[in-house]
């Protein structure tokens, strides 16, 4: 579901505007950031979404639907909404904190303990562990990841998260910003996301949002962000070690190819075929795949052409070492160099090729942060 805000207004004291004249489309599925300085305005525009705080002037449209004609506590109850950790309540097990929202809404018993055992799989908490205790017999990270269980309890379309991370310590963040990702590319919703670490933005958007005084500065990709800040401000947020904090923060999911020309051998495969392959596309080596696009290794046209054409191609096959979409840029810089191709093949997790990392196109983005940071 997108959420769209037209001129929106929020006006806390006479003339103090805590959001002014804010117009912007957060897409549907996609995790967007609102970051920007203490008191800029972000959480007033979080709660705005779910009526928390009612605006002053302009139109939120979800949908195609105007905010003011949904009744606002039926809304609350189908917007997911993941606060820091205060927001559990400590005389209920950990079950029952999850459960409170499909309760209110008056599904069975049954459907709620199904529901409720595959949230608590997904946020890595085993059922049988942890759902009959007490948020304090939990640690900061397992209270929180119950937190995002329960804002994801009613299966909504659209979730809202105020700093949901930010009470924890930095080791236990990043596990809890990874396991979050995951849990993204698996349940696709449109997220809002309120943080002001600009590492977790770039780590976690999609786009990114930044507010200033209500207002807003820029609104685009992660990418976009990192590559073009739009003014100094922007560029003051992300700090000055772009190149380098650029790569580690950059997932290869923003960067790689998708798709693309592959041999497949589904066992009988010839040198030959691989040969005219090659030759007619020009190149140097290729990526190998079976018949279920699972990559199988490469193989390189100087050995090739000293084999004869009706030779098995495997016997040429040569291992490769892949990335995953959510590795970082990092990772990737360090595998190219050990392999010395000029990619590197991206599988997903049954090892199914994706894409491709190109080397040139990482170099060209480590040039393009130090040139903007000459500037
Ligand atoms: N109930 C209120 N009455 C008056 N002013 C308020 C009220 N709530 C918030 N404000 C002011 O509105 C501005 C925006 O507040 P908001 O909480 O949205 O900021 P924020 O960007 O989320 O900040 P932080 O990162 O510190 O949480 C701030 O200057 C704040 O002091």
């Amino acid at each position: 579901m997108s959420i769209e805000f037209k001129n929106v207004v929020k006006e806390y004291e006479e003339g103090f505007k805590a959001v002014d004249n804010l117009s912007i489309t957060f897409e549907d599925k996609k995790l967007t950031i609102l970051i920007g300085p203490s008191g800029c305005g972000k959480t007033t525009t979080l709660k705005m979404i779910n009526r928390l705080i009612e605006k002053t002037d302009g139109e939120i449209v979800v949908d195609g639907t105007s905010l003011d004609e949904i009744d606002p506590i039926r809304l609350r109850r189908s917007i997911g909404y993941v606060i820091q950790e205060i927001g559990l309540f400590p005389h209920m097990t950990v079950f029952d904190n999850i459960a409170v929202t499909p309760r209110l809404m008056k599904w069975d018993e049954s459907r709620i303990k199904k529901h409720v055992f595959e949230l608590l799989d997904l946020v890595n908490l085993e059922p049988s562990d942890y759902a009959e205790k007490y948020p304090a017999q939990l640690s900061g990270g397992q209270r929180q990841r119950v937190g995002v269980a329960r804002g994801l309890a009613s299966d909504p379309k659209i979730v809202l998260m105020d700093e949901p991370f930010g009470a924890i310590d930095p080791i236990n963040r990043e596990k809890l910003q990874d396991g979050f990702l995951e849990i993204q590319s698996k349940i696709e919703k449109t997220i809002i996301f309120v943080t002001h670490d600009i590492r977790e933005a770039i780590k976690l958007g999609d786009k990114i949002a930044i507010l200033d005084d209500g207002k807003l500065v820029q609104y685009a990709d992660t990418m976009t962000v990192v590559q073009e800040p739009a003014n100094e401000f922007v560029e003051d947020l992300l700090g000055a070690d772009r190149a380098l904090k650029g790569l580690e923060l950059v997932r290869v999911r923003e960067t790689y190819v998708p798709g693309g020309k592959w041999i497949e051998d589904t066992g009988d495969c010839k040198v030959k075929k691989a040969k005219d392959f090659l030759v007619n596309e020009g190149r140097k080596f290729a990526y190998v795949v079976d018949g279920s696009k699972r990559l199988k290794g490469y193989v390189m046209l100087k050995q090739l052409s000293k084999a004869s054409d009706e030779e098995p191609l495997k016997k040429y096959l040569r291992s490769i070492e892949t990335i995953q979409p959510l590795s970082n840029l990092m990772e990737a810089m360090s595998l190219i160099m050990n392999t010395g191709l000029s990619s590197l093949p991206v599988v997903d997790d049954k090892e199914r090729l994706l894409g491709i990392l190109r080397f040139k196109d990482l170099v060209n983005l480590v040039g393009s942060y130090e040139s903007s940071d000459e500037e």
